[in-house]
This record gives structure tokens, C-alpha cells and sequence, in this order.
């Protein structure tokens, strides 16, 4: 049992006390458009613009009385110590495939960086002309691609904090995510949990990335103190939602004894069950029609943890039902994105109408941009904070991905 917890997530909806956020710097600039694509971008933002929305976001929630925490600042505290930073350098350069002469060479040259600067440069992608290899391999001066300006490429998605982990009871999943443009980011979460004194020793590891199965925040949500959803999508696999089961159903750390793992369907716009299901109040859902044929179903297997802990499967197809089942509802409402008119609802679910980051029961943080199912949503009682979302929307992740809740309070 761990006797100072660093992590209180026990909901969806509890008051928001601490979340995690990452303000976007250099590497937004360092995408291109040959790079696009791999990096998961379906534009280039404006820099400038996109950190005027982030602070603005941030700003939102300090004046809630939200503690803030910056990944970028628990990275720089932790490679302060000069031990942890070779340590990390050494992964971040083999996960690369960059070893021996080569990873001298580029260590060489991020030594000699202050540790702010560091991890900007970590964060922003390492340019090819700024290391002098003394004895190249092919690799080295080539990589896997010969356009590529970068030997280690920029991180872009790091504001979506919300992915890398998964924050839940009283510990987390750190996880191995599904895209190569995405996994140091996770790298950066194992060495902050591991070696950063808010975290070290206070927090329970429920998945680490070493687990060969892919899984991302984005598809994992905490819908009470003992029901988590979780999306079988284009980024978490079955099989990771088969071992995360196993662990919390038997894990005497863990309340957790049932995970409600909901297809949907495998793409770029719908890439995390979040951008198309988000929990806003006790008995309130929004929901995109889209991801239900046209009889309303949905292939759903819930997973209960049976009398050894053993995990136990039962197959649904109604999600309004499952849910009244799972949480003891008598009823429940589902507000649908975009009203779940043809044309509105998949636009305002492109541009994350259905990512809504919970403050509290009944409150959320949302982009601006999505006015019809921000109508819908208050006329169905929830009160509505927007944020703006010319910029940081071109990512494809929204106020729920923006943001990794820490601490809530507990319902
Ligand atoms: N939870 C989320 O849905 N996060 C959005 C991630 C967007 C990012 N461009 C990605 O493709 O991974």
C-alpha cells in the first residue's frame, strides 16, 4: 500500500484539483509538411497563436483554483541530476537506434546544453547538422530517411499530456503507445514518475511501457472509483485491456473490478474513445452518434473481476444500457456532438466537440469553435467554460486530451 499517495483519480468528474499540461514550444515549428503525416498532424499550427491559446486554457483552470503542473518542469527538475540525465539520454538515443560511436557523438553535443535547454531541444527534435559524427554509420547520416532533417524528430503531440499515461486510483498505466512519433513521450513519464520526489515511491505502476501491448490515455477513462472504460481503438489493443484487467483486478492497491472496453471505430478522427465519448456529470455523457451502426449498436465486452480475481466477459451492444448497468443508474443522458445533425456532429467531432476535460460534476472546459454542441450541452445543464481553439484544435485532441488530471476530489 502506498502511504502518501502523489495521484488521487477516482473519477471523471470529481472537482479538478491538479492536472498535468504541456505548453506547446519549438517542435509545433519543426513539423513539415513531408513530416505531417508521421507526426500525426493534420497541419501546421502557428506557434505563437497556439501559446496564447495554451496559456489561455491553463489560465481557465488556474482561476478554478487548479494547480497546474508542467511535464516540461518535472523533466528539467529530474535531469538536474546529472546520473538520471545520462540514464535517460542513453534510452532516448537506443530507442532512436542510435549506440556506441554515434550516441557518444550526439551526447556529446546535448552535454553541452543547459538542462532548460535540454529539454526544449528533447521536446523540439534534434537537427541533424548540430552533431558532428567522428565515425558515421549509414544510419547515422541517413536514418530511415534521407529527407529527414531531424536525428531524433520533435514531439509535437506533447500537449496532449493526456496520452503518454493514464492517471487512475491511486497510480497510473505508462504507456507503449501505438506510433513511434509518440513513444518518447511516454519515456519522459517513466523517468518523471521514477526519479521526480513528487512522485517517486508514492505512486502505484499498473501497466509500464514495457508491456507489449499498445494502450494511450486518450482510450482510458475513470468512471467511478471502481468502473473504468476503456476504448479498443486505433490505439489500445484488446490484449492491453486483457492485461491492465489482470493487474487492477488482482493488485490489493487497486478498487478497480471492471473495465467496460468499447469498440470504436479504427481512425485518424476518432483515434481515442475520448474524441468521441467523454463523461460530464454523474449521469451525463456527450456522445458521437457515429461510432454506433445504424441499429444503435456497438460491439461492448465488459470485464468483471470474478471471485479469485480471475477476469470474467460479458458481451453487450447497447451503450446507454451498459452504462445504467455498470454505475446503477436508473436512467442516464447521452447528449449527442453536434446535436446529431450529419453534417455538424462529424465537423465539430473533427474539431474535438466530443473532448470535453470535467472540472467538476457538471462543469467542463471546451473549444469555443463547437457553438452547437456547446448549446446543447447547457441546454442539458452543463456549464460550459470555452477556451479558444484556432490553432491548437489542428492537433485533433481537445480540452480532455490537453490535460491529465493528477488529483480530484474524491465523489
Ligand atoms: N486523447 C486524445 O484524443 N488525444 C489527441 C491526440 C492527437 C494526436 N495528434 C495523435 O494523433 O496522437
Amino acid at each position: 500500500m502506498i502511504k502518501n499517495p502523489a495521484i488521487q483519480v477516482n473519477s471523471e468528474i470529481g472537482t479538478l484539483k491538479t492536472v498535468l499540461l504541456h505548453r506547446p514550444g519549438a517542435e509545433i515549428e519543426n513539423i513539415t509538411p513531408d513530416t505531417m503525416e508521421r507526426l500525426l498532424f493534420d497541419d501546421i499550427p502557428f506557434l505563437k497563436n497556439a501559446q496564447i491559446e495554451h496559456d489561455y486554457f491553463a489560465k481557465t483552470l488556474q482561476d478554478k483554483g487548479i494547480e497546474t503542473v508542467y511535464i516540461e518542469q518535472l523533466l528539467e527538475d529530474v535531469l538536474a541530476d546529472s546520473a538520471v540525465k545520462d540514464d535517460f539520454l542513453t534510452r532516448y538515443l537506443n530507442e532512436h537506434h542510435y549506440m556506441n560511436d554515434a550516441m557518444k557523438d550526439i551526447k556529446g553535443y546535448l552535454n553541452t546544453l543547459s538542462t532548460h535547454d535540454l529539454v526544449a531541444t528533447i521536446y523540439a527534435g534534434v537537427r541533424r547538422e548540430l552533431v558532428d559524427f567522428k565515425h558515421p554509420n549509414l544510419h547515422d547520416v541517413a536514418g530511415s530517411d534521407a529527407e529527414n532533417p531531424f536525428l531524433m524528430d520533435p514531439l509535437p503531440n506533447a500537449y496532449f499530456t493526456r496520452d503518454p499515461q493514464a492517471m487512475m486510483g491511486s497510480g497510473l498505466t505508462i504507456n507503449y503507445m501505438t506510433f513511434e512519433a509518440r513513444r518518447p513521450e511516454s519515456l519522459i513519464t517513466e523517468f518523471v514518475m521514477k526519479y521526480h520526489p513528487r512522485f517517486a515511491g508514492n505512486v502505484d505502476i499498473w501497466l509500464d511501457r514495457n508491456t507489449d501491448a499498445r494502450i494511450e490515455g486518450g482510450d482510458e477513462l475513470v468512471l467511478n472509483d471502481h468502473v473504468l472504460a476503456v476504448g479498443v481503438s486505433q490505439r489500445t489493443s484488446s490484449r492491453a485491456i486483457q492485461a491492465l484487467a489482470e493487474e487492477l483486478f488482482t493488485n490489493e492497491d487497486s478498487n478497480f473490478d471492471t473495465i467496460v472496453a468499447v469498440e470504436i471505430p479504427h481512425n485518424h478522427a476518432m483515434m481515442h474513445l475520448d474524441t468521441v465519448f467523454t463523461m460530464v456529470n454523474y449521469d451525463q455523457f456527450t456522445v458521437f452518434p457515429g461510432i454506433m451502426d445504424d441499429d444503435g449498436k456497438m460491439n461492448i465486452n465488459v470485464l468483471h473481476a470474478g471471485d479469485q480475481g480471475q477476469v470474467v466477459m460479458e458481451h453487450r451492444t447497447n451503450l446507454k444500457d451498459t452504462l445504467k448497468e455498470v454505475l446503477k443508474l436508473d436512467d442516464l443522458d447521452l447528449i449527442e456532438t453536434g446535436d446529431g445533425d450529419p453534417i455538424i456532429a462529424p465537423r465539430e467531432q473533427w474539431n474535438d466537440g466530443s473532448n470535453n476535460l470535467t472540472i467538476a460534476p457538471g462543469e467542463v472546459v471546451t473549444y469555443d469553435r463547437n457553438y452547437v454542441s456547446i448549446k446543447l450541452m447547457q441546454e442539458h445543464g452543463i456549464k460550459v467554460n470555452e477556451i479558444k481553439s484556432s490553432e491548437l484544435a489542428r492537433g485533433r485532441g481537445g480540452g480532455r486530451c490537453m490535460s491529465q488530471p493528477i488529483w480530484r476530489d474524491n465523489l
